[in-house]
């Protein structure tokens, strides 16, 4: 398979390498300032950017017929237009805010576990991220994530960074070092607390899963999720 990888910093890097051990061959390395783009050759693409240009990387995909598996976070204010972009042009498209085995199993953990403590007021829930000094949106977007998780399966109605509130879920978010990802669910009450805790440690889960979300979408059209990819739940 030909893969273009928009966006060549950690992520980039560490996709290749994985990419062609699995066989495939990078043709495109597109970064700030590239050139023209030759669609021609591209079976399809993967986006590891920045906030800033992911929209214009999976948008400019989905016009040239290339399915396009974007794994960028902090741009998720257009992600329904670009649901409809890709619906209109029958494309391709797969987002993911974290596309390790290891987090989408703590996904649904997470659903679950939101499940059983919806009519158990005692307990307060609370989130906490923890990345590399380098990222450049917070809250994480599998912090957001989990915290959506938490919303469709309780009464709690929206989250915050750093703030607790009425049905609130509060959202910290660390930067330290070098660390890949660490994703914390806590509930607490007076009396104890239940802790679910996912840790990155390094990038090879996430690349790993976004080679093989391109080998699946290929010859498939619409908007899917790592769940369809991963078969789970
Ligand atoms: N979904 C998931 O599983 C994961 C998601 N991520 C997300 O992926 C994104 C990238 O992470 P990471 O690789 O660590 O970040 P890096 O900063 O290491 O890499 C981003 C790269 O994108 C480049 N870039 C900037 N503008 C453009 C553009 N217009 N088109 C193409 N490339 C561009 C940057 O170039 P320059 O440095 O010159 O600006 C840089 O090389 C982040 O949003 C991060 O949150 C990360 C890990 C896992
Ligand atoms: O920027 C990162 O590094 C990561 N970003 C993703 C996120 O925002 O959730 C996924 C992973 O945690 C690493």
């Amino acid at each position: 398979m030909n893969i273009a990888l928009f966006g060549y910093g950690k992520m980039g890097k560490m996709i290749e390498c994985l990419a062609v051990e699995r066989g495939h061959e990078i043709v495109a390395k597109i970064d700030v300032g590239s050139g023209e783009i030759d669609f021609a050759k591209i079976d399809v693409a993967i986006d590891f950017s920045t906030p800033d240009a992911a929209y214009e990387n999976i948008t400019s995909c989905l016009k040239n017929n290339t399915p396009i598996i974007s794994g960028t976070t902090g741009w998720l204010e257009k992600f329904d237009d670009v649901v409809q972009f890709c619906e209109e042009k029958n494309g391709a498209f797969i987002y993911a805010s974290n596309f390790s085995l290891g987090v989408n199993i703590f996904f649904e953990l997470n659903a679950h576990l939101a499940k059983m403590m919806k009519n158990l007021s005692q307990y307060e829930v609370s989130l906490e991220e923890i990345h590399h000094t380098q990222k450049l949106d917070a809250p994480s977007g599998t912090a957001i994530t989990l915290a959506e998780g938490i919303i469709a399966n309780t009464d709690y109605q929206k989250w915050k960074l750093d703030e607790s509130g009425y049905k609130q879920i509060p959202i910290t978010s660390k930067r330290i070092g070098d660390t890949p990802g660490t994703h914390t669910v806590e509930y607490t009450s007076e009396v104890d607390s239940i802790e679910i805790k996912h840790t990155a440690q390094n990038r090879e889960g996430f690349a790993l899963g976004a080679v093989v979300a391109a080998e699946w979408i290929l010859g498939k059209t619409g908007v899917f999720t790592m769940k369809d990819v991963l078969n789970l739940g």
